[in-house]
Order: structure tokens, then C-alpha cells, then sequence
């Protein structure tokens, strides 16, 4: 599609006829008016023909403010990687992870491009201001710009379609190489006043391997769940026109170890977004959570991992509930009441919680999505997880014989063995997580015989897990027959952990 090229025709042109415009503006003064006028028409209308080609400038810093601009950190996105394999002379600095290295054009440098059969040229430019004086320190009146050359005819192409295309790619571009962040929440007494955004979450580089490639689950829901978040992060439009804020709810359910957290990585490496690791438990209130909620950026997915546990205020908060209501017994009326009204925002509810997915976030940002997990689907609210609220529940479960072929071939690399078929059986007839699974399969060794090893292991626990299991069934029909026959006097009353 590109190509480089280095001094054109129409170029020389370009300064020739600058030349002779020099000649004419030094000798105009000798020559009559009428002649001055007529020359210069002329020269005007030749030098059109003859370079026909318009020049856009654009700057690094624009505006009063002098704000980088977008269009321009756009535009060097997009020539990087025409730039890097064109180009002849280029400079090359630390991407942002700092381990690797980007190549761009270096100044003076041009390099072509073709959209849609129309060619254009771009120019990387540096001018250095001439009341610079010497100082050690880099030039901070430097200027950079690209400038864009294309012929006259395409204007309107160039204008309408071609410079969309390119704000469009390179942001695209950005987007795709940022550096991810995984967020969590800092405990109110360390934030810092309110205009201290940083506080409130502190984050590290979001690097999880998981993906959906690496996802042991059934293909067809996994599948669906990759067209549901491709809708998802496409749907600004369309979520616009129904007049819905931008977001989507997920729940995640099932047993421990069935890939639930995994799944959150995967989604997130899947759409490039952020990942923010709400702990409720260290969230004083409601509108401590708003704050939380209010400060998260754009694209990102929100996690709250056990919902049960978290929203459960049980422990210290139910002791605390309950000297509240010993001191407000002896409280006058007037301090009663406002003690009350306090007290709607003194804790986080359930319905602080799901306010904030309806209402005020809504309005105040989109390009998110939710993200609940429970061990226990059973115990939570029926208000918290009603279609709409969540738009997707998602099942984790148990792993099957798809899951483990994917399992198979990213611990042991094989696609298929002889064993595949009596542990695909003993998979349907015990209930193993894929996190078990995924423990029989950790290779050892680089040693090839290890993998039929690695498998037959495998066979044994599940059968080992298939006989527990027999053994608790039984146990549990035993002591269900006992129960029947002589019923307990008294019933006992355990905690639940
Ligand atoms: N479906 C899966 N596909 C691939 N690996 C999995 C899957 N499920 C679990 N694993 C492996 O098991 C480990 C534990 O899984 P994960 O933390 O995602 O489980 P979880 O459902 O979030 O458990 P919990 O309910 O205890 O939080 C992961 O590190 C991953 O390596
Ligand atoms: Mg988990």
C-alpha cells in the first residue's frame, strides 16, 4: 500500500517557481503598474497549475494553553508503524512499558500513504525559535508539526474521509498499546482532600496472561460472551439512541477455583480496559462508595468480587448497629432525628449500591462495565441481580471435556491422547473445578513423557474425587434415613463462615 519516496518532481517545481516569484518581488519596483499587476496574476495562476498541491500544518501544542494536541499525538500513532517500515531515517525512544523499543521518522523525514487509492505525504518537521539562547538544557521553545501534502483535487476527500480515518486509527492505536492499570481502593482515613483524585485508588500495571484462548469453558458460551462485549465497546451510538447510559452488568457465579476471577482478566485483556478491584468491605458508607465510583475513568471494568460477603454487614457493623440504638434510647428528639438522617448515608446498602449502577453514574460517564462474583448465587438479593440491573449472567461451572482440551493444551501443549476419552468420562461423572484440573497438569519437567504422566495422574484424582463423592452421598442418604426415623430434640445452631 506505501510507499517511500524521497524528492518529487513536482517539488522542484515548487521551488522554481518560488525562485522566480524572489526575482519578480526584488525587480517589481522597476516595472510599470499595470505590468506589476499582470505579472503577478499570472505568476500566481502558474505557480497553481504547476504545484497543485495543498500543505496542512499540524502542532504539537496548540491553543492559548498550549494543550498537546490530540490530532497530532493521533497523527504520530498512526505514521508509527507506516514511519518505522518505510522510512529511511528514523529515532527511536522507549515505548511506555519501557521494555521495548518504538520507531518513528525522524525530522525531515517524509513517508507516503495511500487510502482508499488516493496518496498523500507526510512530513515529521522541528523548528527551533531564533531567540534560543545556548543552555544546556533541551530547547523548550522547540517546535514539532507534521505537515500533510496532498493534491488540490482531493481536497474534499482528504478533509472528509482521510484525516477521520487517521484521528480514528490513531487512536485506536493509543488505545491499544496504553499500558493497563488494575485499581484498588484505598481506606477513606488516606485519602487525601477531596481535589486528590490519585488517593483513592492506588494501582499497579495490569498484567494478567489470562484470555479467552486460555479460558477453560465451553466454547459456545464463551462465544457469546465475546460477541456480547464486542457490542459492548462498539454500542456508544447505540446505546446514545435508546437513551441508556453506557454500561453493562455481569454476574459471575459458581463454585471456587471454576475460572470467575480468571474470566474478569480475560475480559479485560479481551476489550483493553482497565480493571478497578472494589473492596466494599473497606468502604465506610455510601457516599464514600460514590466517591469511589465517580472516580473511575472511561473503558474500564469495575470488579466486586463475593458480593454476598460484602454487602453482609454483619460482625463489627451489627455490633456497631446495635450500641447505636442503646445510645440513641437516651437521646432527645431533635438529636434523635438528625442522628437518623445520618444514618441514611452511614452505611453501604444495597440500594446505595444499586443507585449508583442506575442513576448517577449514568450520568456521569460511560464505556463501563460491572462486574459481580459469588460463590453463591442462592443468597443474593433478588433486587441486586433482576435483568437489567445485571445484564448477563454468566455460570461458571465445573470442569467438562471441552474445558479440560483447552486446559490440556495450554499446561501440557497437545490437542489430543489417548487418555482424553476415560478422562472426558470421568470428568461427566465428578464434579472437579478446572483450578484442580489445572493442578494435575503443571508440568514438572520439560521431559515429553511427563505429560502422559501429568494425565494419568489426572485419572486417578478424579477417581479418587468420584469415590469421595460416592462415600459423602451415601453418608448423606444414611443420616437422612436417621433423621427420619428418630428426629432430633433440639436443633443445632451453627455460624456460617
Ligand atoms: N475456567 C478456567 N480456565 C482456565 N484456568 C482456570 C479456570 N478456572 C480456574 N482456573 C485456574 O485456577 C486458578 C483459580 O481460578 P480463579 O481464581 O479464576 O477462580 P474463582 O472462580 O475466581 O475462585 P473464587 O471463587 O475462589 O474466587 C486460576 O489461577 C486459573 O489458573
Ligand atoms: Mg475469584
Amino acid at each position: 500500500m506505501m510507499m517511500m519516496k524521497k524528492g518529487d518532481l513536482w517539488s522542484n517545481l515548487g521551488s522554481t517557481m518560488a525562485a522566480i516569484m524572489f526575482f519578480y518581488a526584488m525587480f517589481r519596483q522597476y516595472l510599470p503598474p499595470h505590468l506589476q499587476n499582470y505579472i503577478f496574476r499570472y505568476s500566481k495562476k502558474l505557480s497553481n497549475l504547476m504545484y497543485p498541491y495543498i500543505h496542512v500544518t499540524f502542532d504539537e501544542f496548540t491553543g492559548e494553553r498550549m494543550k498537546r494536541s490530540e490530532a497530532f499525538t493521533a497523527i504520530h500513532n498512526y505514521l508509527k508503524d507506516k514511519s518505522s517500515a518505510f522510512a529511511k531515517r528514523l529515532k527511536g525512544d522507549f515505548a511506555e512499558d519501557r521494555q521495548s523499543l518504538v520507531l518513528s521518522m525522524d525530522y525531515d523525514e517524509e513517508v507516503s500513504d495511500v487510502f482508499q487509492g488516493v496518496k498523500v505525504w507526510w512530513a515529521a518537521r522541528k523548528s527551533i525559535s531564533k531567540t534560543q539562547q545556548f543552555s544546556f538544557y533541551p530547547a523548550s521553545d522547540e517546535k514539532r508539526y507534521y505537515i500533510l501534502k496532498f493534491h488540490k483535487r482531493d481536497r474534499e476527500f482528504i478533509t472528509g474521509t482521510y484525516l477521520l480515518h487517521v484521528l480514528k486509527q490513531g487512536k485506536a492505536i493509543a488505545a491499544d498499546n496504553r499500558q493497563r492499570k488494575l485499581y484498588s481502593n484505598n481506606p477513606s482515613q488516606s485519602w487525601s482532600g477531596p481535589g486528590y483524585r490519585s488517593t483513592k485508588w492506588s494501582h499497579v500495571v495490569f498484567e494478567h496472561p489470562a484470555t479467552f484462548d486460555t479460558l477453560g469453558m465451553d466454547e459456545k458460551k464463551k462465544e457469546e460472551i465475546k460477541k456480547d462485549l464486542i457490542k459492548f465497546s462498539k454500542g456508544k451510538e447505540y446505546y446514545a439512541k435508546i437513551g441508556k447510559a453506557w454500561k453493562r452488568g455481569y454476574l459471575l457465579f459458581g463454585p471456587p477455583g471454576t475460572g470467575k476471577s480468571t474470566m474478569i482478566a480475560a475480559m479485560a485483556n479481551f476489550l483493553k480496559y482497565d480493571v478497578y478491584d472494589l473492596e466494599l468491605t473497606t468502604v465506610k458508607n455510601n457516599l464514600e462508595l460514590r466517591r469511589l465510583l465517580i472516580e473511575t475513568s472511561n473503558k474500564s471494568i469495575i470488579v466486586i468480587e463475593d458480593i454476598d460477603c460484602s454487602l453482609d454487614l454483619t460482625g463489627q457493623r451489627e455490633k456497631k448497629k446495635k450500641k447505636d440504638h442503646e445510645n440513641e434510647k437516651q437521646m432527645d428528639p431533635i438529636s434523635k432525628k438528625a442522628k437518623e438522617e445520618e444514618k441514611n448515608d452511614s452505611e453501604v446498602t444495597l440500594s446505595g449500591l444499586l443507585n449508583f449502577i442506575d442513576g448517577l453514574w449514568s450520568a456521569c460517564g460511560g464505556e463501563r462495565i460491572i462486574v459481580f462474583t459469588t460463590n453463591y448465587v442462592e443468597k443474593l438479593d433478588p433486587a441486586l441481580i433482576r435483568r437489567g440491573r445485571m445484564d448477563k449472567h454468566i455460570e461458571m461451572s465445573y470442569c467438562r471435556s471441552e474445558a479440560f482440551k483447552v486446559l490440556a493444551k495450554n499446561y501440557l501443549d497437545i490437542d489430543s491422547h489417548p487418555l482424553f476419552g476415560e478422562i472426558g468420562q470421568l470428568l461427566e461423572e465428578t464434579n472437579m473445578t478446572p483450578a484442580d484440573v489445572a493442578e494435575n497438569l503443571m508440568l514438572k519437567s520439560d521431559d515429553d513423557e511427563e505429560a502422559e504422566t501429568c494425565l494419568k495422574n489426572l485419572i486417578e484424582a478424579l477417581k479418587e474425587a468420584r469415590k469421595k463423592a460416592e462415600k459423602e452421598e451415601k453418608e448423606k442418604e444414611e443420616s437422612a434415613k436417621e433423621d427420619s426415623n428418630e428426629p432430633k430434640p433440639v436443633k443445632e445452631n451453627r455460624a456460617i463462615h
